[in-house]
């Protein structure tokens, strides 16, 4: 054991330094967001930690060594949570942050209350990790939607790693005075192989989350439209091309401003982009989850009703019409009321033809408009309001 104990304690804390180094590299270019370098400071005070703790049973210098590695251990725990916070980019500290503060601090405290029973600093640390990584996970990886396989592999990694320390605590506290220098080189070991296996898996996940993070966002920013939020005319088209396979009825509404031109003119194109933005707020504000929400150009906006009935839809048309029309919308001294005209046409379940059903909302929304405008008509239907 003695012989073997050093070589795996060496490539163990090894590898988490090089792991440590990768972060700090990685944090050269990525200096917009600090969560490498508290990762890094995770790996490098483990590394620390389990140095310590190896010279403490080699050199029997427990007492003074075994309570700093327990606060090196702890404290390595508590780097990799707020890494994991500053990553999801939340730069104020969020109610998670406030609690796990606590229990770093109330940790702490434990720890130094162990440290007057030596024979149950490993256990008790062993425990304080465990419940440290159970929080980081419970509090990150379980709500995230997107790259689900990448947050999948780092909450296993840390599972494993805090089962592990548990049963570690466990047996530690329960075997207090027969503990030998073996039992705890052993645990050193093992505590270091899977400590091994959370750092490896981090330092390739984490990245390649940042990366799937980067492109999200910026495929959101391509999608969006700069003013009103919605989607542009492009991702829209694209939106519907998967919507328009949906099961059931599906219907389309396309709605326009009237005498958009007069508000540009009378007010200013600033009061109209308001205009425009206080409309957009509105249509989003009476559809569904499923429904999408795009503008075509200028100030024609269309909505996708995916699954809907005709009286589910012409019910959304309306409230979006009574909606705008009571929008008072302050523009400097002035309040602006804005009307909306509204085409709304279906298309049958096996009949998906995004031309087809484009082409009759845009004759029912000149039919509206025809009508005196601030209406609804549907496909080629009379008016209705
Ligand atoms: N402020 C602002 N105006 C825009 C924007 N995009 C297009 N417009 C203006 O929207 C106006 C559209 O005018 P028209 O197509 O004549 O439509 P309208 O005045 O609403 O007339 P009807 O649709 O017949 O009721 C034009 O004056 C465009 O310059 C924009 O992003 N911001």
């Amino acid at each position: 054991m003695e012989q073997v104990l050093p070589f795996g304690v060496a490539i163990a804390i090894a590898s988490n330094l090089m792991v440590c180094l990768y972060f700090v590299m990685l944090n050269r270019y990525h200096q917009e967001n600090p969560a490498y370098l508290f990762w890094a400071s995770s790996c490098g005070l483990f590394s620390l930690g389990a140095s310590s703790l190896f010279a403490a049973y080699h050199f029997e210098r427990y007492v003074l060594l075994v309570p700093l590695a327990s606060i090196a251990l702890f404290t390595a725990c508590y780097c990799l949570f707020i890494g994991l916070n500053r990553f999801e980019l939340t730069s104020s500290p969020t109610k998670q942050q406030k609690q796990i503060n606590k229990f770093y601090v109330i940790g702490l405290a434990v720890i130094a209350a162990s440290s007057m029973y030596p024979h149950t600093l490993n256990g008790v640390t062993c425990l304080l990790m465990a419940a440290s990584l159970l929080l980081t996970e419970g509090c990150f990886c379980r709500r995230r939607t997107h790259a689900f396989v990448g947050y999948t592999a780092l909450r296993i990694a840390l599972f494993v790693h805090a089962a592990v320390m548990f049963l570690q605590g466990m047996i530690l506290l329960y075997q207090p005075v027969t503990m030998s220098i073996q039992l705890s080189g052993t645990w050193i070991q093992i505590m270091l192989l899977t400590h091994l296996l959370m750092t490896m898996s981090t330092a390739l996940i984490l990245p390649m989350l940042q990366l799937t993070r980067k492109q999200l966002h910026w495929e959101r920013l391509a999608n969006t439209d700069e003013l009103t939020r919605v989607l542009t005319r492009r991702a829209f088209l694209k939106k519907v091309e998967r919507s328009l396979t949906s099961t059931g009825k599906t219907a389309l509404l396309m709605i326009d401003i009237d005498h958009f031109k007069h508000i540009n003119d009378n007010y200013g194109h600033q009061a109209g982009d308001v205009v425009l933005k206080k409309v957009a707020g509105s249509l989003q504000t009476y559809v569904r989850r499923q429904d999408v929400v795009g503008r075509l150009g200028g100030e024609e906006f269309a909505i996708l009703l995916p699954a809907i009935t005709d009286k589910e839809a012409k019910s959304i048309a309306d409230r979006i019409l009574t909606s705008v029309a009571n929008l008072e919308i302050g523009v400097d001294e002035h309040i602006i009321n804005v009307t909306v005209s509204i085409g709304v046409a279906f298309s049958q379940q096996g009949e998906e033809n995004w031309d087809r059903l484009y082409s009759y909302a845009d004759s029912a929304l000149y039919q509206a408009k025809r009508g005196g405008r601030n209406g609804i008509a549907v496909q080629s239907d009379s008016l209705l309001i």
